[in-house]
């Protein structure tokens, strides 16, 4: 049997890790957040002190780097050579750095490697989120997801995360996010995509419950076991 992989992609803040945290954790399957995977790699990168605008200098220090993701959806974790980097990695030093660490192709290599061989360990079913999840990281996957949503509500959203939601703050956040798809579309490496069967959901209007209700169900569909006494 291949693996039962839900593909949960699409920009940034539009809702793809509280989704699929819902999702994993409604259906009792295991979860991975491949954003922090980058987040922390780009955290050890720079505390080697290497300029993010340097691919060659990038792709030697992560070469390095050990990074582990725990797959909880209730308690995710995730280390960088075994130092725990959850708060640090939303610190808005790697936010800015991300996308161009993301951009080297050995960064990605590596990562990409280590997330199948994460799906390999849970292959009864693991809900991962990214930007490439359905296009590179799982083409098989039997449900993917591209989820949207406007760029007002995204800042919007974010904003309320962080209790700063004054007007100059809620813009310059819109800037960074449209800034951060910007590039992640444009590389040449796996950019942002929806996979050609991915179902895409615009979450604007909807609640995050309607939207792990509306994933969960079509998960069900897709994979009918999933529907069992875990749900
Ligand atoms: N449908 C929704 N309605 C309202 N708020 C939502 C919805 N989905 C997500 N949120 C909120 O929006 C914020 C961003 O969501 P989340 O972190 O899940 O997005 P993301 O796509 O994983 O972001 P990033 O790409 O930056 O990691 C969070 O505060 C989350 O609680
Ligand atoms: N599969 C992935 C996941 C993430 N990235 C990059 C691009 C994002 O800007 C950055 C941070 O992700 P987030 O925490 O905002 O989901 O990581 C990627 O290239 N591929």
């Amino acid at each position: 049997m291949p693996p039962v992989v839900i593909a949960l992609d699409g920009p940034s803040g539009s809702g793809k890790s509280s989704t699929a945290r819902g999702v994993a954790s409604r259906l009792g399957l295991a979860y991975l957040d491949t954003g922090a995977m980058y987040r922390a790699m780009t955290w050890a990168v720079l505390e080697r002190g290497v300029d993010v605008e340097d691919a060659d200098a990038v792709a030697a220090a992560a070469a390095e780097v050990v990074i582990e993701s725990g797959t909880d959806p209730q308690a995710p974790t995730i280390t960088a050579d075994g130092v725990d980097v959850a708060g640090p990695i939303r610190e808005q030093a790697v936010t800015d750095a991300v996308s161009q660490v993301s951009r080297v192709p050995a960064v990605r290599e590596r990562l990409v490697a280590l997330q199948r061989l994460t799906i390999a360990e849970h292959a009864d079913g693991i809900v991962l989120e990214g930007r490439d999840i359905g296009t590179v990281v799982a083409p098989d996957a039997p449900l993917k997801l591209y989820l949207v949503a406007d760029t007002a509500a995204r800042a919007a959203r974010r904003a309320a995360e962080q209790g700063q939601d004054e007007a100059a703050h809620v813009e310059a956040t819109a800037a960074s996010l449209q800034r951060r798809d910007a590039i992640d579309s444009s590389r040449t490496t796996s950019p942002l995509a929806k996979a050609d069967d991915a179902v895409e959901l615009d979450t604007t209007h909807l609640t995050l419950d309607e939207v792990v209700d509306e994933v969960v169900r079509l998960a069900v569909k897709a994979v009918p076991d999933l529907g069992g006494p875990a749900s």
